[in-house]
This record gives C-alpha cells, sequence and structure tokens, in this order.
C-alpha cells in the first residue's frame, strides 16, 4: 500500500517569522498520522522549520536545489547544505522553475540524481501547458519530461521518488483538473513506470496531482486508484485549510 503524501508547497510566501507563526498553528491541530505531511518552505525559513518540527511527524522540504556539492555557483544551495538542515524532500522540475527560470530536463535530471545520491527524496514535477492540452499532447508531453528526467535513475532509487502531476494550466487558477482527467494522467504515468522499470516498482511510486487542490476537492481527488497525494500551493498556506487537506479521510 502506498502512503498518501500530502504536501504544501509554499513557494515564495512566508518571512521567518510568519513561518513560525503558520507552523506553529498547524501543529495545534488535530492532523491525520497515517498521512505523511511535507511542508516545502522557502530557503530562508528551512532551519527554524526543521527546529519547530522536530518533535512532529510534519517533514520539510525545499522548493529547489543545484546539483554540484559546492562552488562557484553563485545564488545556489547545494544538496549537502540541505542534508545538514535535516530536509526530506525537495521539488525539481517545478513549472515554475522550468518556465520562468528557463530549467530544461537536462538539468532536472542532473538535480535528481544528486538529490537521490544524498538521500533527499525528489517530488519531481511534470505537466503540460494548456497549449499543450488542447492539442491532445498532454501524454506526449509527460512521458518525453519523465524518459529525460528519469535518466539514470536506478530500480533501486525510483520507489523513492515522488511525481507531481501538475498540468500548467490548473496551477494557481483555480482551474483544476477533473479527478477523472487528473487519474487519466496519474495512470499513464505509471503505466510508463512499469515501461521504465517493472510493474512491482511501478506499484510502489507514489504520484500526487498538483493544481488548485482545494479542503472542497482534495477528498474526491485522493479516491482514485492512480493518486496516492497532492502538492498544493496556495491552499496550504492557512492553517486550517492544510489541515483539512492532510484529513481528507474524515
Ligand atoms: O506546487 C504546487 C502547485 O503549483 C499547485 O499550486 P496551486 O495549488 O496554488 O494551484
Amino acid at each position: 500500500m502506498r502512503k498518501p503524501i500530502i504536501a504544501g508547497n509554499w513557494k515564495m510566501n512566508n518571512t521567518v517569522t510568519e513561518t513560525l507563526t503558520l507552523l506553529k498553528e498547524i501543529t495545534s491541530l488535530d492532523l491525520d498520522k497515517e498521512v505523511e505531511k511535507v511542508v516545502v518552505v522557502p530557503f530562508t525559513s528551512a532551519y527554524s522549520a526543521v527546529d519547530l518540527l522536530k518533535d512532529s511527524d510534519i517533514k520539510v522540504g525545499c522548493q529547489n536545489m543545484y546539483y554540484e556539492e559546492s562552488g562557484a555557483y553563485t545564488g545556489e544551495i547545494s544538496p549537502l547544505m540541505l542534508n545538514d538542515l535535516g530536509i526530506e524532500y525537495v521539488i525539481i522540475g517545478h513549472s515554475e522553475r522550468r518556465e520562468i527560470f528557463g530549467e530544461d530536463d537536462n538539468l532536472i535530471n542532473n538535480k535528481v540524481i544528486s538529490a537521490l545520491k544524498h538521500n533527499i527524496n525528489p517530488i519531481l514535477c511534470c505537466g503540460e501547458t494548456l497549449e499543450e492540452r488542447e492539442n491532445n499532447k498532454q501524454e506526449e508531453k509527460v512521458r518525453n519530461q519523465l524518459i529525460n528526467d528519469l535518466k539514470d535513475v536506478s530500480a533501486e532509487d525510483i520507489t523513492k521518488v515522488v511525481i507531481a502531476y501538475e498540468p500548467i494550466w490548473a496551477i494557481g487558477t483555480g482551474k483544476t483538473a477533473s479527478s477523472n482527467d487528473a487519474e487519466e494522467m496519474c495512470k499513464f504515468i505509471r503505466n510508463l513506470l512499469k515501461e521504465l522499470y517493472n510493474e512491482e516498482l511501478a506499484e510502489k511510486v507514489r504520484i500526487q496531482y498538483g493544481g488548485s487542490v482545494k479542503p472542497n476537492n482534495v477528498s474526491e481527488i485522493m479516491e482514485k486508484e492512480n493518486i496516492d497525494g497532492a502538492l498544493v500551493g496556495g491552499a496550504s498556506l492557512k492553517a486550517d485549510n492544510y489541515a483539512a487537506l492532510v484529513n481528507f479521510r474524515r
């Protein structure tokens, strides 16, 4: 059985002070223990978040990293720095990184390999634009992304990767893919993993849906057979909403 994973991607929101306030509120709420919980915070908040959550079962993730361990890479953060803080997850290849900062599949692949080498679990994002969806190219796009992004990821490591399917047109727009469309793409991804690895491993990999997930649609999405979690932006920034997302079974 795959353990459900609800990750809140805070994006470029919350100062350290705001982080501490929000996390104190979240930890005061009753959260389902059977659900894996992650808050993916800005780098500047990571140390404080890990410290505040040290006695809780909420894990801390970061939103990006570079693949080299150290060196002349001004402005970048290395896997060793994340290790040192106790960061367990890192989002790699978010569409905002791909579209705004020009990250390509080769760079993303290097980051995935590096995260795994340093025992940080990648949350690898993929997904199509509205134009690609309208031209029925979503499977081709996601297939190409994942084949390139997972190049040289071993069978031993693939189960440590969480794949987040995030149609770009549904991010922050209030437009959610229907639960059936989301399931169809997540099933497509699982079948691709069967092709790239094998059935047993593919069944173990967790696949999240992301794109305008909210307390009022999370249960319907999480009911789907191939959807094991949600990567949530906007709705994860309020404690009661985050708790409602985590408690999708209640
Ligand atoms: O990483 C999260 C996704 O980009 C979804 O963001 P959203 O829930 O604000 O649509």
